[in-house]
């Protein structure tokens, strides 16, 4: 399959952009060409050409930290901390839940995704054979963990089960747009002897690891009183570190703790609006980078953010760090994209080069609308997109060469029947609790 795109202007990555009419070429799931100007040779060529003059292309977006069926949970557990959010709100409702709601609770959360031009999600929940479902008939790239909790023995040994099983059965699906990771959910809920044990499955299994670190000031009291150590430098006593490790928050991190992180190339996924909404703090991210790490961005769930949209989680990584060191240089518009995009590749462990367009890069290309409000008057594309641009921008959507989305439509799902499955499955378990 050879489609012809023409676009009005493409954003490569941070560093590289066509300010002007462009072309790509895109073979099966990849990018073959892409240059300034029209094509040369004849449209002939080509099965398909989409023309869409007035585009902006760009990478497509890479949410590198989220739990995708908790669009269930949207809107449950408002104005609470962390703490309580997750014991007295989320898990008593979480216990009730089933395969079939985890699939249509994804496929609504890939909906949201595809409409506000995310390419790639990275997930860590349950029943996650039906998120894999969800995940691989949405047409989204992929990268999920079976949540593993060790409190008790019995979720102990599911957990590892579970997470073998999944791992056979979905590592490199769907055409390899899913990749299998484990998903320790935290210090605090898997005790030491467990991760260990995850962290030799991981070296078994030969697949990286995605745990929730240091998220709040508490954890960090409770890992210090428990373990005499920080939940980094406790996670890497435990083994994590010797492993591929993608850790979300990392909000109450020490320069000791940052250079733990970079020393054992610890990628970190940055949630600055569930961060805010549970009033868990503000990661030093500004810190993280300067030393070296690499930081993706994230949503989290959608019962602590309350939506999937990545441009909202750039525009805040652009401007909330500004405001908290009083310093307009913190994360440029340049670093809060590439966070989003090929620092989020490499966050989510897909290989170099993925987040950004070039030729033999995977096709997963997003189109914004030049004709809108926010991208007018036309001055430096980069910016209108982290400071001015939102999810009502996008207008298609390609991942592995395939379009998700065409002029404003969702092509591979029903999103009637999703609108109709979530409301009647949250109406059996969301009564009382
Ligand atoms: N609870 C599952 C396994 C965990 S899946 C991942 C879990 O992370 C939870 N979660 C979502 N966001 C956060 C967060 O920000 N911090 C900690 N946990 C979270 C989510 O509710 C879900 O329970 C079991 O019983 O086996
Ligand atoms: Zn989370």
């Amino acid at each position: 399959m050879r489609t012809l795109l023409t676009v009005g202007a493409v954003i490569q990555s941070s560093e590289s952009w066509i300010d002007g009419p462009a072309h790509i070429v895109i073979e099966d799931d990849r990018i073959a060409a892409l240059a300034a100007g029209p094509y040369a040779g004849p449209q002939s060529e080509f099965d398909l050409v989409i023309r869409r003059p007035h585009a902006l292309a760009l990478p497509g977006l890479i949410n590198a930290h989220g739990h995708a069926a908790m669009t269930l949970l949207r809107g449950v557990g408002d104005d609470v901390p962390l703490f309580t959010w997750l014991h007295e709100r989320i898990f008593p409702l979480e216990a009730k839940l089933t395969g079939e709601a985890v699939y249509w609770g994804t496929l609504l959360a890939c909906w949201e995704m595809i409409r506000s031009g995310t390419t790639c999600f990275t997930d860590m929940y349950m029943m996650m054979d039906h998120a894999a479902q969800a995940a691989a008939e949405s047409g989204l790239r992929a990268v999920l963990s079976w949540g593993m909790v060790g409190l008790d023995e019995a979720s102990a040994e599911a957990g590892i089960r579970n997470t073998r099983r999944f791992a056979a059965a979905w590592h490199k699906a769907a055409d390899g747009r899913i990749t299998v990771t484990l998903g320790p959910h935290a210090p605090y809920t898997c005790p030491p002897a467990y991760l260990t044990r995850v962290a030799e499955l991981s070296a078994e299994l030969g697949l990286p690891i995605q745990i929730h670190l240091a998220e709040t000031r508490q954890e960090v009291a409770d890992s210090l009183a428990r373990y005499g150590a920080s939940p980094i430098v406790h996670a890497d006593r435990c083994g994590l570190f010797a492993h591929p490790v993608l850790a979300a928050h990392c909000v109450h991190v020490d320069d000791d703790d940052i250079a733990i992180l970079q020393h054992r190339g610890v990628r970190v996924a940055h949630n600055p609006q569930s961060n805010l909404k549970l009033a868990s703090g503000v990661a030093p991210v500004a810190r993280m980078r300067a030393a070296g790490v690499t930081v993706g961005l994230g949503t989290d769930g959608a019962a602590s953010n309350n939506n999937l949209d990545m441009f909202e989680e750039m525009r805040l990584a652009a401007t909330l760090h500004k405001g908290v060191h009083e310093d307009a240089a913190a994360i440029p518009a340049r670093e809060a994209f590439a966070m989003a995009t090929e620092l989020g590749a490499r966050a989510v462990f897909l290989p170099e080069g993925h987040g950004t367009l070039a030729p033999g890069q995977p096709a997963d290309i997003v189109l914004l609308d030049m004709t809108s409000p926010h991208f007018i008057p036309p001055r430096d594309l980069l910016s209108h997109v982290v400071y001015a641009a939102g999810a009502d921008d996008v207008t298609d959507v390609f991942v592995a060469g395939r379009m998700l989305m065409a002029k404003g439509e969702v092509l591979t799902l029903d999103t009637e029947r999703i609108r109709y499955e979530v409301r009647r499955l949250v109406s059996l378990f969301s009564g009382s609790s």
